[in-house]
């Protein structure tokens, strides 16, 4: 089976121009390849690289060395090399993204937040709504919370917003930065059903997930990321 995403030799390193331009190298010789339906653990010691490797593969960090193959639209496309738009195009489409933490946009409220990302794929507002309410009710926030901006909800609520809006698409391939570390056990479990579903329906998700009763519960494999210093 062809894989949706896949790194070939990819390298990050780091310049610190304001330390005199000390060089860190990350990631070196990153071959990675995420298959529809499977749930790929990104498994290393704390500062190997792993939160790296996932904004290499959302295009928030340039690469230095390799390629980065995303299925798009029915071709390949190198997101190391690809101009912004079709960046842009590609989170849009095919590539989602639940960071640790809610960009929080001020003003806007959370079932709009969630309902975003649905509009933009060209689903009608009263639908993306409906669709957005019932995935805030399924992560268990109180509907008095839904018509306000998340900007003083609690670290969880939060958290549980960021997953409504990176699950409500349906992408066919997501990125999952810690996405239980603020969550209780019920909410949790609700993660883990809804990252079942997702690979149920064919998405390939590859997320660092440090819970290990939530890993063991989705995740198909372990991807080792090694520290630099220790695969030079
Ligand atoms: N923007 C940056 N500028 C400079 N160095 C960075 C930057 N981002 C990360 N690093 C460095 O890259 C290394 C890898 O960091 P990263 O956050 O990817 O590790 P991690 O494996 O996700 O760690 P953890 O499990 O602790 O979250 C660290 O040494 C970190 O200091």
């Amino acid at each position: 089976m062809t894989p949706v995403l896949r790194t070939e030799g990819l390298g990050k390193a780091f310049t610190l121009h304001l330390q005199g331009g000390t060089h860190i190298p990350v990631l070196g010789g990153v071959d990675l390849a995420v298959h529809p339906g499977e749930c790929v653990a990104l498994w290393g010691p704390s500062g190997a690289g792993k939160s790296t490797l996932m904004r290499c593969l959302y295009g928030n960090y340039g690469t230095g060395t390799g390629r980065i193959i995303l299925r798009h639209r029915g071709a390949d496309l190198d997101l190391a090399t690809a101009d912004p738009r079709t960046v842009i195009e590609a989170r849009r489409e095919t590539l989602g993204y639940v960071s640790q933490f809610l960009r929080v946009i001020p003003r806007v409220a959370t079932r709009d937040i969630v309902a975003e990302p649905l509009i933009a794929r060209g689903m009608a507002r009263d639908e993306a709504l409906a669709r957005a309410t019932a995935l805030l009710h399924r992560l268990n926030l109180p509907e008095r919370l839904h018509a306000l901006p998340p900007a003083t909800f609690s670290g969880g609520e939060q958290q549980r917003v960021n997953l409504a809006r990176g699950f409500a698409p349906g992408y066919p391939v997501l990125l999952l930065d810690e996405p239980t570390a603020s969550l209780d056990a019920a909410n949790r479990a609700i993660v883990i059903a809804l990252i079942r579903e997702a690979k149920a329906a064919g998405a390939a998700i590859i997320g660092i997930v440090h819970d290990a009763e939530v890993r063991e519960a989705v995740a198909d494999r372990l991807f080792d990321v090694l520290p630099q210093q220790d695969a030079a």
